[in-house]
């Protein structure tokens, strides 16, 4: 539960840094490293639309950057009326650096959460590596 309560007040956080001057739709992410450090991570948005970077990615890929091999946990939140979904391209990521049964937090800014793993997300995912 404390894991629960301080990676929404992380991906909350990040809300304020997302950079969405086409959607102004904000999201944050908290993602749990190997190591036990905690990475926050918010969507930014790009005039060529493809070139957007989820909320959910930013947090790994900082987790990446900074040396994490591997991911033990991820929440995200948004302004959403229920939890949040993340896009596929963030599921197919999030496949490749967490466990099948890592624990993903799917909430939003009303109290709603969701609680589901990594399988949960992407049943079947292609995993080159696996
Ligand atoms: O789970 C989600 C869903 C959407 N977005 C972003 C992408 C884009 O900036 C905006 C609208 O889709 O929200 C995320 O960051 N994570
Ligand atoms: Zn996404």
């Amino acid at each position: 539960m404390a894991e629960l309560e301080e990676l929404l007040q992380v991906a909350t956080d990040m809300l304020d840094r997302a950079y969405t001057p086409y959607s102004h739709f904000q999201v944050g992410a908290a993602a749990v490293g190997a190591s036990g450090k905690v990475y926050g991570g918010c969507n930014i948005e790009n005039a060529a639309y493809g070139a957007t970077n989820c909320a959910e990615r930013t947090a790994i890929f900082s987790g990446i950057a900074a040396g994490e091999k591997r991911f033990t946990a991820l929440l995200v939140t948004g302004n959403t009326e229920g939890p949040i979904a993340p896009c596929g391209s963030c599921r197919q990521v999030i496949s490749e650096f967490f466990d099948q049964d890592a624990v993903i937090y799917l909430t939003n800014q009303k109290g709603s959460l969701a609680e589901t793993t990594v399988a949960g997300l992407l049943p079947g995912a292609f995993l080159e590596l696996k």
